[in-house]
Parts: C-alpha cells; structure tokens; sequence
C-alpha cells in the first residue's frame, strides 16, 4: 500500500528537483498566507462580492493587470534562471531537461499570461472611457473571459509542481509534442491551459470590437476615435480571425495525444508540416495582435506630453489596419529553411518586408508630432521615448531575417533571439509600461512617484541593451537558440556574461517598479484634478478614480481630442457647454456564474491532463449546468438612482 501511494505521488509531484521543492513550499505557505489573512479579517464576503462576482470593466481591467504583472515576475524569474545558466560554458546549474522546460514556460507565459492579459486590462481600463461608454457591450461575457483567462493560466502554471512542465518550445512543434516524444502530461497542461485562457481571449476580442463600433459617444464619429481606441479595434479584429486557428490547431493536437489521431505524425498518413503552417498563421498575427495596441498607447501619449495634436492621423489609421491586414499573409517566414521552395520563400519576404513601410509611417509619425512640441519628460513619455530607437532595431533585424537566403544563416539563432526580444521588450514590453504609467492615476487616483519611475526606466533600458546587443553578434558567431550549455573552446563566454548582467539590470528595473508602486501607496500623491497630464481624449473629462457608471451624463464628442478642445474653448472665454439633467443610469448586475462556469473548466481540463474521464466529465457538466442556469438569469441589471448619482457626482467634484 505505502508504495503505491509513493508511486502515485512520486508520478503526481515533480520530485528531484531542489528548485522545485522551493518553489512548492513557498507556493504552499503563500496559499496559507492568503486564506488565514481573508479568514482574519472577514474579508471573504467582500472579494465575492467586490472582486470575484464583478462585471465592472474598471475592476476586470485591475484584476488582469494584478494577473499579469505577477505572471511579469514568473517569467522573468525563469528568464533568469535561464541566463543564469548561459553566463558561464559547462555550466550544471539546470539541466537539459529543466533548461528545455524553462525556455517553454517562459515564452508561452510571457506572451499568452503576461503580455495578452496586460494588454486586456488596459482595453477594460482604458476604452469605456475613451469613447464615453458606460461599460463594455458585454459585461457579462468581459467578466467570464478574465476568469476563463484566469483559470486557463492557473491550469498551464500548475503544472510545475504538478505533473512536470511541457518542455517542447512556445509552440510545440510535432513530433516533438505528440504522445510518442512527450508522453508525460507537460504538454496536456500546455494545451488545456492555451485552449481555455484562449477561449477568453476571443470572446475579449468580440466584445471589444462591439463595444468600439457600438457604444461610442454621439458625435465620435469613426474617423474621430482616439488613436488607442482605433489601435484596439485593428488588434481584437485580428483576435478575431487569428484565434480560431488555433483552438483548431491545439484541438487536433489534442485528438492525436488523446485518441491517438495522425493529423501531424507521419506514420499514419499525418504531417507535422500542416501544424506548423497552422500555428504560425496565428502565432504571427499574435505578436501584432499584442503590438499594436502598444502602437496606439505611445499615440496619445506623444500627443499629450508634446502639447500637440497627433501628426498624420488618417496615415496611422490607414497603417493599423494595413499591418492587421498583411500579418495573415507573412507566417512562412517562420520555416523559409523548411524547403517550401524560391517562388514561395520570395512570396512570403515581400509580404513581411511590407509591413516595415505602414510601420516606419507610425514611426516619422510621432517623430513628427514632437516636432516643435513643448515636449515634458515625465515617466509615460521617457518610455515612449525609449521605446522608437529600441523598436526601430528591432524592426530593422526582423527585415534583415525576411530576407529568405539570409534567414537560412539566422534562422534559430541567437540573432532571432535578439530580434523578438527587442521588439517585445522594446515594443510590447516599454509599450505597456507606458501605458499603465500614464492611466494609474486614472484608475487610482494617485500619481507614481517619478523618481524611482526614472530610476526603473533607466535600469530596464540600459539592462536592455547590454543584455540583448550581444546576442546579435553571438548570433553571428553561431550560437544556436535553445541550447543549455556550450564549451569554453566556442569563445561565446564573455558576451554571454554580458547578456546575463543585462537580464539581472532588467531584473532590478522590475523591482524599481515594485518599489516604486509600494512608495506611491504609501506617500499617496492624491490626483484631485482628474487630469494630471493636461490630457486630450475624454477619461481625463471624468474625475479620478472614475464613478461606477463613469459618465453622470453621456458626453458629446464632435471632434478629436474633444477634451483638449473643451479646455482651449473655456480658456478663451466660452461657456461650458449646457449639461442634460440627469436620469437614473442602466447598469449591469454582478453575477458569480462567470467564476463559477470558469473553474468548472478548470475541472475539466484538469481532468483531461491526467486522463480522468471521472474529473473532467462532471467539469463539463457543471460548464453546461452554469450555462443553462445564466439563460434562465432574467434580472441582470438594475438602475442608479439620480439622488445617488448627485451624491456621488459631489463627493468626486473635480477640484481645478
Ligand atoms: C511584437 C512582436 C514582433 C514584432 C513587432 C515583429 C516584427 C517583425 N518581425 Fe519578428 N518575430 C517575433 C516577434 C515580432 N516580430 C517573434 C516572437 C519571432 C520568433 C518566434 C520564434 O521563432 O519563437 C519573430 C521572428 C521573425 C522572423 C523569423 C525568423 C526565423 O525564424 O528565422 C522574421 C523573418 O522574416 C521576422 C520578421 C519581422 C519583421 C520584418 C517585422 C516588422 O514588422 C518590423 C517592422 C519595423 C521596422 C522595419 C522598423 C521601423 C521602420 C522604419 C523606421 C522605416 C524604414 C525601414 C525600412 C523601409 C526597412 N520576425
Ligand atoms: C526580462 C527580460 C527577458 C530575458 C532576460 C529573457 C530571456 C530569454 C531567454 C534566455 C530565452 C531562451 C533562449 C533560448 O535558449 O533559446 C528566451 C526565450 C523566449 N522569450 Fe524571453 N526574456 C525576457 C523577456 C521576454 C518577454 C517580455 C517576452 C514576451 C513578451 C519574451 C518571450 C520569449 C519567447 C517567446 C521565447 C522563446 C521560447 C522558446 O524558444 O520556446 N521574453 N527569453
Ligand atoms: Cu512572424
């Protein structure tokens, strides 16, 4: 009997690994740490109510953001690691097999768990207000994509301590992914957890595309929008189309695994040559997906700290949906090596190499709105400007490896490694940290201090580029991506050090920014104005933090940056525009089926990774059973009283 418990737990608990043994006490204890804390301050009631059952897109938004930034510092924990390792040859720090799972865990949850949901919580944060709704088009459906997000990412974390990580890359090309290379259940969380934060992320998509073209104030015409509105519209449209492909794909992945299926082995008539075209015809949509928005944030910001209206507007509309539009033609770059043969490889680099003319025009684009700008240099504009030179490289690289006979040098190398840093850091990365930068006090209500701001910027953009920079030449050199160690006779040891100084710089830059939220809340500079930036669009119109229902009355929008125009005309005498009295405000009700539904899924998936048709059958009947429960949910929304309104309106009054 003690044996086959020792069998099952030495199958279930990854074991032999002191890392590993670290990581699950503390796991363990924070879980402890977490319930005794709610338990001890009868907090339960209020999470369920305030937070877990919430269908407020203000809250959503501070969720996925927590979500992120903590996913921000699980990443970035194995990036180190990984550098750790790679800073001297010969190294036994980690071994192939956790080298291999490291690489995997960190891509998939820097660019599904961090970047994706980082991105959502600025969309919930950010749009509703931008474009004077009231909440998203669909609350309900905002509320369960967080928690399927949510739940997705709690599946793909735990298997780390339970049952072993999925080792075979971001993308998990077959063979490598399939049952007979990777029998153990890494790669079952890996699919289960993509597949149900997936699902999330398309319904986030649909809702948003909604919201923008449906809910917009009167007045705001389409060719009047923000600029980060209209950046979120080209990004969910791309959503929408990138990621039923693959939900497919990681469906028949998941047939083969499963039901023993040939769809990507050879034997059997499969190819794993048809997965790999299908998962870069999402996977290169999806690093658009998470960068334009980035394009969109830097946008308003360089407007609004150069005092200027946006250079070019109708260009950089054109240029959003033009780069949505040609992300879905460009995937082949990802295997030219992959004998597709000239005519195909030429067809592919001209479509890739496009996509630099629509970009480059963004780029002279902000350049040009600073031009003659009364430029200020507070933290939001340092990273925006930190951000074009970095990304500029970055974008430049990616041409250089679109030229098909020179990716058969660079392909897998550390030059591509270089490359997709540089733009996801430089771009992705700075991009959203500019943007939470400059929405914080909007969400809060209070400024983060800029000095340590300052102090973070630098440190993350010197330890970029003494990390990265590197790379390149040891690229050149022939270093090889994925490779765990390599000997002292390769002459690659000093740049690796180097790079591995870089990593840990960018690890402190990430502290700087912890400390500097820690410092802000505790010496809270108090935003009363709800405009600290002297902003343009019109969440700054609102006070800070925004009331539930955001706008007492709904606003006008009859030009762009109709807030910027509002203060020049009051500042030239005219009057404030007249204000329809008030009436009583249709709201959303909170609803807990969205938890509920999500960690029934959880069940499930749970059930499938380990083959446990008895879990994951009652998972599903409980996804159903919610279901069928929320169509029968007849009262979803109530109506705020106009004296509450008034009350509320009073005690968040704009202090100019
Ligand atoms: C945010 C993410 C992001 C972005 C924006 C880009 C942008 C680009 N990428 Fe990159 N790429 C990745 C993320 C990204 N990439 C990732 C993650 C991988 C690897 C995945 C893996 O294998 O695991 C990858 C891999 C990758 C490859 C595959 C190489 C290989 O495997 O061998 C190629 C090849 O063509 C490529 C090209 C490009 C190009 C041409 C752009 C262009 O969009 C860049 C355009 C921008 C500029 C050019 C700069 C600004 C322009 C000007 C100032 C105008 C003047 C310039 C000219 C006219 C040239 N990328
Ligand atoms: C904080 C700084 C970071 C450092 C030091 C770092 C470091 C690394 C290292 C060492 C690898 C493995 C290289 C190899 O052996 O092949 C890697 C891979 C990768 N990183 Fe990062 N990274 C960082 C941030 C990011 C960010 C912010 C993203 C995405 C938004 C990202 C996405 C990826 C991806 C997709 C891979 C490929 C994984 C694979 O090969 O399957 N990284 N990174
Ligand atoms: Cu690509």
């Amino acid at each position: 009997m003690l044996d086959k418990i020792k069998d099952f737990a030495s199958e279930f608990f990854v074991t032999g690994d002191p890392l590993i043994y670290g990581a699950d006490v503390s796991i363990g204890l924070t879980i402890i740490a977490v319930v005794s804390a709610l338990t001890f301050f009868k907090k339960w009631n209020w999470l369920w109510k305030e937070w877990l059952t919430t269908v407020d897109h203000k809250k959503i938004g501070i969720m996925y953001v927590i979500a992120s930034l903590l996913m921000l510092f699980r990443g970035g924990v194995d990036a180190l690691l990984m550098r750790t390792q790679l800073a001297i040859p010969d190294s036994e720090f980690l071994s192939p097999e956790h080298y291999n799972q490291i690489f995997t865990t960190h891509g998939v949850i820097m660019i599904l768990f961090m970047a994706m949901p980082l991105m959502f919580g600025l969309f919930n944060l950010v749009i509703p207000l931008q474009i004077g709704a009231r909440d998203v088009a669909y609350p309900f459906l905002n509320s369960l994509s967080f928690w399927l997000f949510f739940f997705g990412a709690m599946l793909f974390n735990m298997s780390f301590v339970i049952g072993g990580s999925p080792d075979a890359g971001w993308l998990a090309y077959p063979p490598l992914s399939e049952l007979s290379h990777s029998p153990g259940v890494g790669q079952d969380f890996y699919i289960w957890g993509i597949q149900i934060s997936g699902i999330g992320s398309l319904m986030t998509g649909i809702n948003f595309i909604v919201t923008i073209l449906k809910m917009r104030a009167p007045g705001m015409k389409l060719m009047k929008m923000p600029m980060f509105t209209w950046s979120v519209l080209s990004s969910c449209l791309t959503i929408i189309l990138a990621f039923p492909i693959l939900t497919v794909t990681l469906a028949l992945l998941f047939i083969d695994r499963y039901l023993g299926a040939h769809f990507f082995t050879l034997d059997g008539g499969g190819n794993p040559m048809m997965y790999i075209n299908l998962i870069w015809m999402w996977g290169h949509p999806e690093v658009y997906i998470v960068v334009l928005p980035a394009f969109g944030i830097f946008s308003e910001i360089v407007a609004t700290f150069s005092k200027k209206r946006l250079f070019g507007y109708k260009s950089m509309v054109f240029a959003l949906m033009s780069i949505s539009a040609f992300s879905f033609f460009t995937w082949a770059h990802h295997f030219f090596t992959m004998g597709s043969g000239a005519s195909v490889n030429a067809f592919f680099a001209l479509t890739t190499m496009i996509i630099a003319i629509p970009t480059g025009v963004k780029v002279f684009n902000w350049l040009f709105t600073m031009f003659r700008g009364q430029i200020t240099f507070q933290t939001p504009m340092l990273w925006t400007i930190g951000f074009i030179p970095c990304f500029v490289v970055g974008g430049m690289t990616g041409v250089l490896l679109s030229v098909a006979p020179a990716d058969f040098q660079f392909h897998n190398s550390y030059f591509l490694i270089a490359h997709f840093h540089q733009v996801l850091i430089g771009g992705v990365a700075f991009g959203y940290f500019a943007g939470l930068y400059y929405w914080w006090p909007k969400v809060f209500g209070f400024k983060l201090n800029e000095k340590i701001g300052k102090w973070a910027f630098w440190t993350w953009n010197i330890g970029f580029y003494v990390c990265f920079m590197p790379q390149y030449i040891l690229g050149l050199m022939g270093m090889t991506r994925r490779v765990s160690s390599y000997g002292w006779d390769k002459g690659w040891w000093e740049l690796n050090l180097v790079s591995t100084i870089g990593g840990f710089l960018m690890g402190i830059g990430f502290l700087f920014q912890v400390w500097q939220i820690l410092h802000s809340i505790k010496f809270m500079e108090r935003d009363t104005t709800g405009d600290p930036w002297g902003g343009r669009t019109l969440e700054w119109s609102i006070p800070s933090p925004a009331p539930v229902y955001n706008f007492a009355t709904l606003p006008h929008a009859d030009e762009k940056d109709p807030w910027w125009e509002e203060k020049l005309r009051l500042a030239a005498g005219g009057t404030p525009k007249p204000q329809p009295s008030l009436e009583p405000i249709h709201m959303p009700k909170n609803s807990g089926i969205p938890f509920v539904m999500s960690s029934f899924f959880f069940v499930a998936g749970f059930g499938f990774v380990f083959d446990w048709l008895w879990l994951a059958i009652p998972g599903l009947i409980g996804v159903a059973a919610c279901m069928l429960v929320h169509s029968f949910r007849y009262k979803t929304d109530y109506y705020i009283p106009v004296d509450e309104i008034k009350r509320t309106e009073a005690a968040a009054r704009r202090v100019v």
